[in-house]
């Protein structure tokens, strides 16, 4: 009963809260109980933490309204739903000794006790254990693996320049960071993995060597391995052909922490995603970190299998957002004092108003500046930058016009422009309106009013709305990402 009560509870969370806090906190947390009691599962200390603090309440809340004042009473656990067994933590995998799993119980008279009760002691966590492990060599340590294998060669370095200091913190990127850094400078903390993921070009990567140099920087002789997903798939098919897959296994499971960028190139690849299981359970059994990347949460990556997907969710997954512009002007700042050149914040201003899509695409554009500057023994001015990137520029005035968005959706919908423009509310017509406002905040320099103006005299809030609404959409349904993927590459390229 409190089960299906929690499924309803869940709907309204779901509404109720933005898809990325949703999608961080809620999400993950397995649920059991009876009539009297509900038993919430957190994947790790720092989720379990966050839900207590920010939404244990309105989740008694919530509980208490929807079952008229008969809420169950509310645990909140660290570990994992076991089928048939009690919650409770072992003294470490495959030790039978139960121990008392750390819980927060929330009492549904007065919720807000949980402010006064006493700080959270965590054990252990426990991972449900590897499937068919038969045929898997037992993981070994750094000092024992078998040198000089052919698959190891090609391992990437980790490049030192991708450190936390150089990381700029901003809203988009905050939680993230925050992440990355518990899992750097207290690994065994149980963060693991930490899956991060959101659009290209955003950090990613940087925020993943940003814990792999702390790690070393702590231990010079930690085994950290980076690579990149498509590599992890090479060097197993390289192995499989020259019958070292033993090898293969024995060193990917020495390692103390092993980084995987961009995992959604695992997608369709059956055998590799088997392999990548296997390793990746003995890894997090072993209590060594991973830590994975990808373009977009784990649950919407096709092909991928359910058990990979399910397995990615023990740990920490964050997402990281497009920056805002302060973000992108304090981030062009930071990279001109590392470069030592002199930009003006005006200066760093209009690149960063001008260039919205990522981070790369700022530094790209930035690296131009100084060149011109050097070249042409120049100081940075916005005089300077309007020529220097002046075709980047044009290009981007002339595609990027509210008109021309609408346009485009127009077309692309197979829908008139004086639909857009109309009051109807079909959701043929209100959705690819929506759409437009959404793409029209985020490529023009137009402020909401203005936009709301240009759609058939919209107030801002509706805009607002819209652009909320689509951001929300983007997250959870695959036809709408898609939508908004294609035209934006239309608009901007
Ligand atoms: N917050 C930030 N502060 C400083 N530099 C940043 C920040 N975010 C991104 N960068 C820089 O932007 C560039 C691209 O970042 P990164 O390679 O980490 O992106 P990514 O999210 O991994 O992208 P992809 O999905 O394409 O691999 C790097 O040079 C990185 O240093």
């Amino acid at each position: 009963m409190s089960v299906a009560l929690w499924q309803q509870c869940i709907d309204f969370l779901r509404d109720e809260l933005p898809s990325q806090q949703f999608n961080t906190w809620i999400r993950p947390l397995q649920v059991d109980g009876d009539s009297g009691e509900l038993r919430l599962y957190a994947p790790n200390r720092f989720v379990l933490d966050w839900v207590n603090d920010k939404y244990l309440n309105r989740i008694q809340e919530l509980l208490d309204d929807l079952s008229q004042g008969q809420a169950p009473l509310v645990s909140l656990l660290i570990g994992s739903r076991r089928v048939g067994a009690s919650p409770v933590t072992a003294g470490g995998p495959g030790s039978g000794a139960p121990s008392p799993a750390p819980s927060v119980t929330n009492t549904p008279v007065s919720p807000r006790t949980q402010a006064s009760a006493p700080p959270l002691r965590v054990e252990q966590e426990t991972y449900p254990p590897a499937e068919n492990k038969e045929d898997i060599p037992a993981p070994q340590r750094a000092d024992q693996a078998s040198p000089g294998s052919p698959v190891i060669k090609h391992t990437s370095y980790l490049n030192r320049s991708f450190t936390f200091e150089n990381f700029v913190e901003g809203k988009s990127n905050q939680l993230a960071r925050a992440a990355a850094w518990q899992v750097a400078d207290n690994p065994k903390h149980g963060y693991n993995p930490l899956f991060l993921y959101g659009g290209v070009g955003l950090g990613k990567t940087h925020l993943m060597h940003a814990v792999g140099n702390h790690l070393l920087k702590k231990n010079p002789a930690a085994k950290i391995v980076y690579l990149h997903s498509e590599r992890f798939v090479a060097d197993m098919v390289k192995a499989l052909q020259m019958n070292a897959i033993n090898d293969f296994k024995r060193y990917y499971r020495s390692v103390d922490a092993l980084l995987i960028d961009d995992i959604q190139f695992f997608a369709k690849k059956e055998r590799s995603q088997e392999e990548f299981f296997h390793t990746f359970n003995a890894l997090l059994e072993g209590g060594q970190q991973v830590i994975l990347t990808s373009d977009r949460y784990p649950k919407e990556i096709d092909g991928l299998e359910e058990r990979l997907k399910s397995r990615f969710g023990w740990g920490l997954t964050v997402a990281v957002e497009p920056p805002e512009l302060e973000t992108r002007v304090a981030i062009l700042m930071k990279k001109a004092e590392q470069s030592r050149i002199d930009l003006p914040h005006d200066a760093a201003f209009f690149i960063a108003q001008r260039i919205r899509s990522n981070v790369r695409e700022l530094e790209g554009a930035l690296k131009r500046v100084i060149a011109s500057a050097h070249f042409m023994g120049r100081d940075i001015t916005i005089e300077l930058i309007r020529e220097s990137l002046k075709d980047l520029l044009a290009l981007q005035d002339k595609l990027v016009s509210i008109d021309n968005i609408q346009r485009t959706v127009a077309e692309y919908y197979k829908i008139k422009i004086a639909d857009i423009l109309s009051k109807r509310r079909s959701r043929s017509v209100a959705r690819p309106r929506q759409v437009a406002m959404a793409l029209s905040k985020e490529l023009t320099n137009h402020s909401l009013p203005e936009i709301g103006d240009a759609f058939g005299g919209r107030d801002h809030t509706t805009v607002l709305h819209a652009t909320r609404k689509i951001a929300e959409l983007r997250e959870i349904d695959a036809d709408i990402r898609e939508d908004y993927k294609n035209l934006l590459r239309t608009l901007t390229t």
